[in-house]
């Protein structure tokens, strides 16, 4: 079995910074937060449940998710959130092992959000963490996306603490420093997984 290894950190900790150096030097990528946008493209079943279950206006005048409002609602309500994820989840998990199965890279990565909070952790072999402060969490998550400061701690509040990740973390990347200091840290861990990875071979 070809080596798969996990990264994880909370909303706005750098998975995407991390992974796309390892992408840069020709590592396959399977992202979940991409994998997500998939499975509600216009003409998947999820995207008509999701329109039936919250009402039409949660589409864009051209047919595509309004993906703002959708996360309005689903961060102010934890019942709401449970019932897209119940639907996602699964079509996600099957797509995530599809693309996994699909790569030929020395290693594979498989970035989610998520690894830790439900079954997608049990695909990898090695779990990496993303870790930052929640405060540089915040900053940077409001200095990138249209949210506000009360919506990203929302999110925040959905997502494993800070402890409880590092406390299921393999190798922890301290990404509280600046781009430089990450890439860094992202070659080291890189030489580390390809050694592994033709050790195992
Ligand atoms: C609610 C949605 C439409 C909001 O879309 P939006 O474009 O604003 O955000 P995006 O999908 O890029 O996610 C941004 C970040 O929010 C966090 N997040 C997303 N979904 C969840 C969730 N169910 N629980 C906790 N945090 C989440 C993650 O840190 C993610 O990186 C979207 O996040 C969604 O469909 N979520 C349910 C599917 C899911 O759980 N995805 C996470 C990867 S498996
Ligand atoms: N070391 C750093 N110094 C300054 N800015 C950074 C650093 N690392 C990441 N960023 C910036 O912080 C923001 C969040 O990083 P990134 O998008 O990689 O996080 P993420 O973990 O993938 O987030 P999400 O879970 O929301 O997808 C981005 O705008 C990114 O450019």
């Amino acid at each position: 079995m070809a080596l798969i290894v996990g990264v994880t950190g909370g909303i706005g900790s750098g998975k995407s910074a991390l992974t796309r150096y390892l992408e840069a030097r020709g590592i396959t990528v399977v992202d979940a937060d991409v994998v997500a946008r998939e499975v509600v493209e216009p003409g998947q079943p999820a995207l008509a449940a999701i329109a039936e279950h919250f009402g039409q206006a949660i589409l864009q005048a051209d047919g595509t998710l309004d993906r703002a409002a959708l996360r309005q609602k689903v961060f102010a309500d934890p019942a709401q959130r449970r019932w897209l994820e119940e639907l996602t989840h699964p079509l996600i998990g099957a797509a995530i092992q599809a693309q996994l199965a699909a790569s030929r890279s020395a290693y594979t990565v498989l970035s989610s959000p998520l690894l830790l909070e439900g079954s997608q952790a049990l695909l990898t072999e090695l779990v990496v963490v993303v870790d930052v402060p929640p405060e540089l969490q915040l900053e940077r998550t409001m200095a990138r996306d249209n949210n506000d400061e009360a919506q990203v701690k929302r999110i925040m509040a959905a997502q494993l603490d800070r402890q409880a990740r590092l406390a299921k973390a393999d190798i922890v990347i301290d990404n509280s420093g600046t781009l430089e200091d990450l890439e860094q840290q992202a070659e080291a861990l890189h030489q580390r997984l390809l050694e592994k990875a033709k050790a195992e071979a």
